[in-house]
């Protein structure tokens, strides 16, 4: 199988801050990835250095065989790339949404008409081209960010945690997009806290302190440790690197939130 991305001992550190630590990742062509990690354990820096936008310290990384840090303009034009916080631009329609975007690529004329007819209509957005986005719900708003991250026909689409906050049934509709746009041929790596959504990829990889500590698919994974769920899988990993429990950790935290509740009442009984 082909590896359309292959990184090689990448590390990035932000002053005494190391990132990302002698990560390594080979995603073959097609396949949907997921990144799954704590926050803070590096997924976003290591995607923003795949996408081009940010320079390694050092390591090596290719996409479909152009290194990151040569170029990058080559490599943009191969990514769609949506973040959670969507980039769309509150005040224009969902069609200025995406005409914007096209002329960002210099896609025009018939050419663009024809890829927004095709976009709106993948994203379900017919009957809303001429919504402003900020009147859009959660969920249309996520699905015209994808629209708009497919406008120049990437390769690869990389999406960075992109259902948080949207509700359960708008999180279905766009990983049953994800589905089909996969079937296509398009190499999805997404990260995601959900752990549903992780069981959906094809592999996953645990990112912990700037490092891969575990990968395979979620079958495989689970499998290997000899438990029931994804989710199992990655609190053993974080116990056995931590050396913590991360159940005992979570009594703290009920302990402790009952404490303040307990505080906060006895504060209201005492005003009464
Ligand atoms: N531009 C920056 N300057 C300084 N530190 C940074 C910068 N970008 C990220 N970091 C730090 O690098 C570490 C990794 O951050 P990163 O955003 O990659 O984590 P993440 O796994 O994506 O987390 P989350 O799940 O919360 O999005 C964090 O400690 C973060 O504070």
């Amino acid at each position: 199988m082909t590896n359309i991305i292959e990184i090689k001992n990448l590390n990035k550190t932000f002053g005494k801050l190391t990132a990302v630590n002698g990560l390594n990742l080979s995603i073959p062509k097609g396949s949907i990835y997921g990144i799954l990690g704590p926050n803070g354990a590096g997924k976003s820096t290591t995607i923003r250095m795949i996408c081009g936008v940010l320079t390694p310290t050092s390591g090596e990384g290719t996409i479909d065989g152009i290194s990151i840090y040569d170029e990058s303009e080559k490599i943009k034009s191969k990514i769609g790339y949506m973040s959670q916080k969507f980039s769309l631009y509150q005040d224009l329609t969902v069609l200025e949404n995406i005409r914007f975007f096209a002329s960002l690529y210099g896609i025009k004329g018939k050419k663009r008409d024809e890829r927004i007819k095709q976009l709106i209509s993948m994203a379900g957005l017919n009957g809303r081209e001429h919504q402003i986005t900020k009147n859009l719900s959660g969920g249309w708003k996520q699905r015209l960010a994808l629209g708009c991250a497919l406008v120049h026909k990437p390769e690869i689409l990389i999406l960075d945690e992109p259902t948080a906050g949207v509700d359960p049934v708008a999180r279905r509709v766009f990983w049953e997009l994800i589905f089909m746009l996969s079937k296509q041929g398009i190499t999805v790596l997404v990260t995601t806290h959900y752990m549903d959504e992780a069981e959906s990829c094809d592999y996953v990889s645990f990112i912990f302190n700037g490092s891969v500590i575990a990968k395979g698919t979620p079958k495989e994974l689970i499998e290997s440790k000899k438990v029931e769920t994804l989710e199992d899988v990655f609190i053993g990993y974080v116990e056995e690197i931590t050396g913590e429990k991360v159940k005992s950790s979570f009594e703290e935290i009920k302990f402790l939130s009952n404490n303040e509740n307990e505080s906060k009442s006895g504060s209201e009984n005492n005003e009464i």
